[in-house]
């Protein structure tokens, strides 16, 4: 089998104003899908960031990946590394830590990675989980994602409001997580703190164990915290948090938190790449990390990832951004087979009103999602929705994330600081 053909795809996705520690969501997030097409006519789905550096970059790769057969892994990385070189970082939006040529690589190979494995499956008539060594639990277990938010984006774009409604307190963040209980049956809950002061966000996290006795809870500033606040707020939610999920910033912050509080520490910001390990490892900074398949380098480096973690005795959870049912299937299939992911996942899905997979395979039951059967990634393409989200895409005003703009538009003096309590 050979790839003869790469059709990349920017889609923009309606979002809610979600908050955190940058500012709050545009009214659009921004993927690239990708199609790899073979000469056997199989074609291989793939997900990523839409960002216009992430798309600018995978439009160098894609045509000299004529001819490479989707079986050959290790050949698509020489590819991309040969082509990149020594590529400056991509800049991102500053929640998933720093950038540097490494995750530029390993975001790049994962792009490409996962439509090669989605067309491994399909090949063999297999759903990706057995490729990646047979499925460890049936179903993946979510966790239901809490976001302060307003009602509405302003300026409102022209599309109905999203139907979350406002949510930037107490009582606003139990009713929401209410409805992601009833609605998706989630078994835990992470609040994406960074957006009140540091000691209101504890009255919330105290709210949601007073109304969620039994359900594992986390809480996420993105670093907006001081060490200081940071072991403050752990001493206070002693024995109430399942994981305390970047409170500050850098290794060092990190470390100096994690010998003061009795949590585990969580990352997707101090530690998001390899070279992160050995260093974090030495001063046990973090004890658990949230692995994403999207900047960690695809499924074969996060089942790395995973192997280093049950070596040292890190726990082990998954990231998310904003995401369609692409990279929910991929993310399936990695925990699926994942013995060391005894975490339950993040996932933006839920605030999701449109997708461009056929609806019917991804489902949330008891807060977990089935392994997809089908052969591959076992989701489908739907081209209609594809075509009317590029079109969405062309006409949403931007080409990149950026939570600082449209927050400046709600408090005109705003300022990204980290950290800010
Ligand atoms: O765990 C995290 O840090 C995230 O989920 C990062 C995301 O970008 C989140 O902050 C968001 O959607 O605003
Ligand atoms: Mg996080």
């Amino acid at each position: 089998m050979k790839i003869t053909e790469i059709v990349i795809t920017p889609i923009a996705m309606k979002d809610p104003p979600l908050r955190n520690i940058q500012g709050v969501h545009q009214p659009y997030a921004l993927r690239s899908i990708l199609q790899v097409k073979t000469d056997e006519g199989l074609t291989g789905l793939g997900e990523t960031y839409g960002d216009l550096a992430v798309l600018t970059k995978l439009r160098q790769i894609a045509p000299r990946l004529a001819g490479l057969d989707p079986f050959d892994l290790n050949g698509l990385e020489r590819i991309i590394t040969e082509t990149l070189g020594s590529a400056a970082g991509l800049a991102t939006h500053g929640l998933v830590g720093e950038a540097s040529d490494e995750k530029t690589l390993a975001t790049v190979l994962s792009a490409f990675e996962i439509p090669c494995w989605d067309l491994q499956g399909k090949a063999l008539g297999r759903p990706l989980v057995e490729l990646l060594g047979g499925k460890v639990r049936d179903a993946v277990p979510y966790s239901g994602y809490l976001f302060f938010k307003p009602a509405t984006h302003n300026p409102a774009p022209d599309y109905e409001p999203d139907s979350w409604g406002e949510a930037m307190d107490a009582s606003g963040i139990v009713a929401q997580a209410r409805r992601m209980v009833s609605e998706y049956g989630f078994k835990s809950l992470k609040l994406k703190g960074g957006v009140l002061p540091a000691f209101e966000e504890v009255e919330v996290i105290l709210a949601l164990r007073e109304a969620f006795p039994d359900h594992p809870l986390r809480l996420d500033p993105n670093a907006g915290w001081t060490v200081d606040t940071s072991i403050a707020v752990g001493r206070k939610l002693d024995g109430v948090l399942e994981y305390l999920e970047d409170p500050t910033a850098t290794i060092d912050g990190m470390a100096a938190v994690a010998r003061e509080v009795s949590m585990p520490l969580a990352t997707n910001m101090a530690v998001t790449a390899f070279s992160h390990l050995p260093p974090s490892i030495r001063v046990d900074a973090v004890q658990v990390i949230l692995s994403d398949h999207h900047f960690w380098g695809g499924l074969r480096r996060s089942r790395e990832l995973a192997a280093i973690c049950r070596t040292f005795g890190i726990g082990l959870s998954m990231h998310s951004n904003s995401h369609l049912g692409i990279s929910l299937a991929a993310m399936t299939h990695l925990a699926g087979a994942t013995p060391e992911l005894t975490y339950d996942c993040d996932t933006h899905y839920p605030y999701l009103v449109e997708d461009v997979v056929v609806p019917g395979v991804l489902n949330f039951t008891d807060g977990a999602v089935k392994v997809p059967a089908g052969p591959g990634l076992g989701v489908e393409l739907d081209l209609d929705s594809l075509a009317r989200l590029g079109e969405q895409y062309e006409k949403c005003g931007f080409d990149t994330r950026d939570d600082v703009t449209p927050m400046r538009a709600i408090q005109p003096d705003w300022d990204p600081v980290i950290p800010r309590w």
